[in-house]
């Protein structure tokens, strides 16, 4: 078994960044999102939607015109052209070998996913982008559930649920990036570095939509903090650890003992944040 340790919520709480006097919203850090598809649209509104209420100084999104249109109908602040980007949330809401597609609806945001992945950039990368993990020129960290883990490293799905931290370890060391195995507990980990795990979660938060909320957060997240200096694949492990943590205690306030949406996870954010910042 791999050792593991829980992240604290004083460590989680020193990781948010809180914008000063003479911050604007460039200084804050601008995340890019290129998210969502013309099949799976509502996972854009819902990644958007979580970046905005984590803080960031801007969301940028760059998805397919369906998931736009939408997008901007629930979040007018979103950009959706192209310019100036800290950090790249890429995948959530799309298929398998999205980088890959070339003809169709979904093309364009295709083509700016692989310039994402070129560009240098911290990634987060989920979903149907997982499998372009091997072209990410940046740091990234990968955000699998236990299925799309072995799909992308061939492990067997019985060995990963029956000891996450081992198959993230070894998953980090194979792919060479951070990787955020999410679950009831989420297990972060960058090549090499210490295991962390974040066990705020509830159940309630076994919903379709909970792990786009994440990468939303996570972006943010890796934006405020690639907008004051580079983030290495470490630094990327304890904003994961992070951002699940913030993710996890939000659903916790949204359920209340009872069932939830992710809307509702993304609405109690903020508060969640603010109490966070309260107790440092
Ligand atoms: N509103 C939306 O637009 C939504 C879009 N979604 C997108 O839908 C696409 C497909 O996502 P799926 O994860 O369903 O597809 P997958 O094809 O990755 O998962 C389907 C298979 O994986 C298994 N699986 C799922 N979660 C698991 C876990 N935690 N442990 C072990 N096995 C697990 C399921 O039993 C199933 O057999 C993704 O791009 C995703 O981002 C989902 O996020 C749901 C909401
Ligand atoms: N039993 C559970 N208890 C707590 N959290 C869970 C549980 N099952 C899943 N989650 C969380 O819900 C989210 C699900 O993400 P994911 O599998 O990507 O679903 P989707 O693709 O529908 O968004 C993850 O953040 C995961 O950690």
């Amino acid at each position: 078994m791999s050792e593991a340790r829980t992240i604290t919520t004083a460590e989680v709480a020193a990781l948010l960044r809180v914008p000063g006097p003479h911050d604007d919203k460039y200084s804050r850090g601008v995340v890019g999102m290129i998210t969502g598809s013309t099949r799976y649209p509502g996972a854009a509104v819902l990644g958007v939607e979580a970046a905005l209420r984590t803080g960031v100084g801007m969301v940028r999104y760059l998805g397919p015109a369906r998931a736009a249109d939408l997008v901007l109908q629930r979040r007018p602040e979103a950009v959706t052209a192209e310019g100036r980007v800290q950090a790249w949330v890429l995948g959530s809401g799309m298929d398998a070998g999205a980088a890959s597609v070339e003809e169709g609806p979904d093309a364009e945001s295709a083509g700016r996913m692989r310039a994402a992945l070129a560009s240098g950039h911290p990634l987060v990368i989920d979903a149907g982008a997982l499998d372009a993990v091997g072209s990410a020129r940046g740091p990234a960290i990968i955000t699998p559930h236990a299925r799309e883990l072995c799909r992308l490293t061939g492990s067997d799905l019985d060995a990963v649920l029956a000891d996450p931290a081992s198959a993230a370890r070894a998953a980090a060391d194979q792919l060479g990036v951070t990787v955020l195995l999410k679950g009831h507990a989420t297990h972060v980990v960058a090549p090499g570095g210490p295991m962390l795990v974040a066990r705020s979660a509830t159940p309630w938060l076994a919903t379709a939509g909970a792990g786009d909320a994440l990468a939303g957060i996570l972006g943010a997240l890796v934006a405020t903090h690639e907008a004051a200096g580079p983030v290495d694949l470490a630094h990327l492990a304890r904003l994961g650890a992070a951002a699940a943590v913030v993710h996890g205690l939000a659903a916790q306030r949204a359920s209340a003992g009872g069932p939830l949406t992710v809307l509702d996870v993304c609405a109690a954010v903020p508060a969640t944040i603010a109490a966070l910042l309260r107790s440092r």
